[in-house]
């Protein structure tokens, strides 16, 4: 495997980005994910559509002793993307490169990393969304035709050079395949969308990564803890590892679902996966403005925190369980977020508050 050494830093990493349960890889995930990574696609937990079709994909283009159509992988941080390239790379026999949309700002650094490939190897280019529009242009001449045009010179004087590339596998990953124009999307022999993982699929994943750890677990532990990890692999396997150190100094070794309760407690990650930031906003929305609605500048004064914060890091995973609603009107919450916080709704008047209408008297 190559990792391109022009990949950005982990300075610019967005707000949130150290939380337990943020789905970006922080700096020990990314030294221990090595490890956990499913070797191939019998190993690789859930996904069952995707896995299937791209089976048949590889197989096919092994069984014609061709390099693999290219593939486009999107979803959410932490579902698999990178894995699951690792793996595209390996079920074909192939080396892997790996690099990412905003290392390559100029045609010239995808023009370096193209000419530079072996024959069948898979590239791999995270963040694809996030290319700069000369080397997407590149890329699709590229995809199409094994080649592309070296530009030489300024102005008037400025030539191609074309360079024939050897055929090789693009997997594209981003976490929003609307983002990518058309003309991008459509030079991908197959498209795969990948969803947030079920609980029981993730217990497997914990179980899985307890085995290569060596933790012990049973399996209320492993539930408790993939209840926690909002549909997410790598943030079952950060909590996975934080218990495990709790169940080390304040018990025997062993996770439980009472020592994974209790670990998970002390990290402030309640029972449904929510943290300190998820609640503070719940529960300003309840407390303070009696469930909304209210405009995302108050909400996110009222918690003290950035109105981006509030809008990128908290809300999505709200949104997504149903606890928040975004409407023309303002941030509300639903009748689940009153039930888990524990809270009682006040009594709506007749024709009062539009809450009504959306949730009933
Ligand atoms: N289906 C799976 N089965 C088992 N483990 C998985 C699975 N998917 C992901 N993981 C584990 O979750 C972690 C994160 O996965 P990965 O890096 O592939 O995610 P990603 O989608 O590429 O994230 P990002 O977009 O942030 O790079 C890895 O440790 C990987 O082993």
């Amino acid at each position: 495997m190559n990792w391109d050494d022009t990949a950005p830093s982990t300075e610019d990493a967005p707000a949130g980005a150290d939380r337990l349960v943020g789905p970006d890889a922080d700096g020990e995930d990314t030294a221990v994910e090595a490890a956990l990574r499913p070797k191939d696609l019998a190993e690789f937990v859930g996904q069952e559509r995707v896995r299937e079709q791209l089976d048949l994909v590889l197989r096919a283009a092994r069984a014609r002793g061709a390099t693999a159509d290219h593939v486009l992988l999107s979803g959410a941080p932490g579902l698999g993307k990178t894995t699951l390239s690792m793996i595209i790379a390996a079920e074909m026999g192939a080396p892997i490169r790996i690099t990412s949309g905003p290392a390559i700002q100029h045609a010239g650094d995808l023009a370096a990393i193209l000419s530079s490939l072996q024959e069948g190897e898979v590239l791999f280019l995270d963040e694809i969304h996030r290319m700069s529009r000369p080397a997407e242009e590149m890329l699709y001449m590229a995809m199409e035709d094994f080649r592309v045009d070296v530009i030489v010179g300024k102005g008037p004087g400025a030539t191609a050079i074309p360079l024939e590339l050897p055929p090789f596998t693009l997997v594209g990953a981003t976490t929003r395949a609307g983002l990518l124009p058309p003309p991008l999307r459509d030079r991908f022999g197959f498209t795969a969308h990948m969803e947030f993982y079920a609980p029981a699929e993730l217990e497997r994943v914990i179980h899985r990564s307890a085995g290569l750890l060596d933790v012990e677990i049973d399996a209320d532990g492993a539930a408790e803890i993939a209840g926690r990890s909002r549909g997410t692999p790598r943030i079952a396997n950060r909590l996975l590892r934080r218990v495990r150190d709790y169940a080390q100094v304040k018990a025997d070794g062993l996770i439980t679902r009472e020592i994974a309760s209790q670990a998970l407690g002390v990290y402030e990650v309640d029972a449904r996966g929510l943290d300190r930031l998820d609640r503070a906003v719940l529960t300003a929305l309840l407390k303070l403005f009696g469930g909304g609605p209210v405009g995302l500048s108050t909400l996110a004064v009222a918690v003290g925190e950035e109105r981006e914060t509030v809008e990128e890091v908290a809300e999505p995973f709200l949104v997504r369980e149903g606890l928040l609603a975004r409407t023309p009107r303002g941030r509300i919450a639903t009748p689940a977020a009153w039930a888990h916080l524990g809270l009682v709704p006040p009594q709506h008047q007749p024709g009062g508050s539009g809450q009504q209408g959306l949730f009933g008297p």
